[in-house]
């Protein structure tokens, strides 16, 4: 195995080539081919179970190809040490839990180590401290920093898991359904969050996975749709993100709209539905009925 040195700032960031995944005998993902440039911001769309978590490992050097090519960094995968790798690597996964009771502090620093929990004997250095209290405060969590994992809203887990990822100065974002089971409020402020760090990074590469356009940051580049494992469209979001492709993608007619602070909105296209025949309406009979916890209706004695 050869040692990862930081790789250099000029390669693609991903390539992905002709790739397929098979499990069980069934093809999760079937010839994707993907180039991920710095800078670039890519949405990976589809409905349930199209695939995208399990692009999204094989891109983010947790699982392997069963053919074709993953290059991460210019590294082809299978020859290289993965967990070396991993290092430049920032991979959210809202369903993150760190094992015991971590303040959001703690937790934010074994981004650094990748581990669920701090790393016996392992102290971060004085610039490591700097670095996640600064990283803490740009997404706007400052206040909660000493706050245990436990107490904390969906949001903030959602804005603390991304400063763990950004600890180790990772040169690819990978994030699985950020703003799953976020509020209004904390789905907007995640995805400013998520643009400003953009904005301030400009060779950070991003992959987003989402099944709703509306969760798309307006400075997402690039999109790749994906249907039952298959690539339908993939490329720049101008290309890729029309009403057509998208209701191709979902198997559903869907209208498209991109509104002027660069969101998407996505409307489905009135379809009649055919309701099934009602059935007639039955003649009532009354019978009576013994609920439970109460005695059996008595039956009717004639008294003589
Ligand atoms: N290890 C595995 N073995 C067998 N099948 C798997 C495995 N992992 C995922 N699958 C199947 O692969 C398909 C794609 O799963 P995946 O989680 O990538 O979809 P997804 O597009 O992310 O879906 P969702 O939007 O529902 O999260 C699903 O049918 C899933 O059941």
């Amino acid at each position: 195995m050869t040692v990862v040195s930081r790789p250099a700032d000029d390669v693609p960031v991903l390539r992905a080539r002709g790739v397929d995944l098979v499990r069980d005998g069934r093809h999760l993902l079937q010839d994707i081919s993907l180039t991920v440039n710095p800078g670039e911001h890519w949405a990976l769309l589809g409905a349930n179970g199209a695939g995208k978590s399990t692009l999204l490992s094989l891109l983010g050097a947790v699982t392997h190809p069963s053919r074709g090519v993953v290059e991460v960094l210019g590294r082809t995968m299978g020859r290289v040490d993965v967990r070396e790798l991993r290092s430049y690597l920032g991979h959210i996964n809202p369903r993150h839990t760190p094992d015991g009771p971590l303040r959001v502090r703690d937790v934010v620093l074994t981004g650094l180590t990748n581990t669920a929990a701090p790393v016996p004997r392992w102290t971060p250095t004085g610039q490591e401290s700097e670095r996640a209290d600064r990283l803490i405060a740009m997404l706007g969590i400052s206040h909660r920093a000493r706050a245990t994992w436990a107490t904390l809203s969906q949001g903030e887990r959602g804005r603390a898991l991304i400063a763990r990822a950004l600890m180790p100065q990772p040169r690819l974002l990978l994030l699985d359904e950020p703003a799953t089971g976020l509020d209004l409020a904390a789905r907007e402020q995640l995805l400013a969050s998520i643009d400003a760090l953009r904005a301030r990074h400009a060779a950070l590469a991003t992959v987003l996975v989402t099944h709703h356009l509306e969760e798309l940051p307006a400075t997402t580049t690039h999109a790749m749709l994906l249907r039952d494992g298959r690539c339908l469209a993939g490329g720049p979001v101008g290309e890729v993100l029309t009403s057509e492709l998208v209701s191709a993608c979902f198997d559903h007619p869907v209208r498209l709209v991109r509104s002027d602070d660069g969101r998407w909105a996505a409307r489905a296209q009135r379809v009649p539905v055919a309701m099934p025949d009602e059935p007639a309406p039955a003649t009532a009979e009354r019978v009576p009925v013994a609920m439970p916890d109460e005695p059996a209706p008595a039956t009717e004695v004639a008294v003589v």
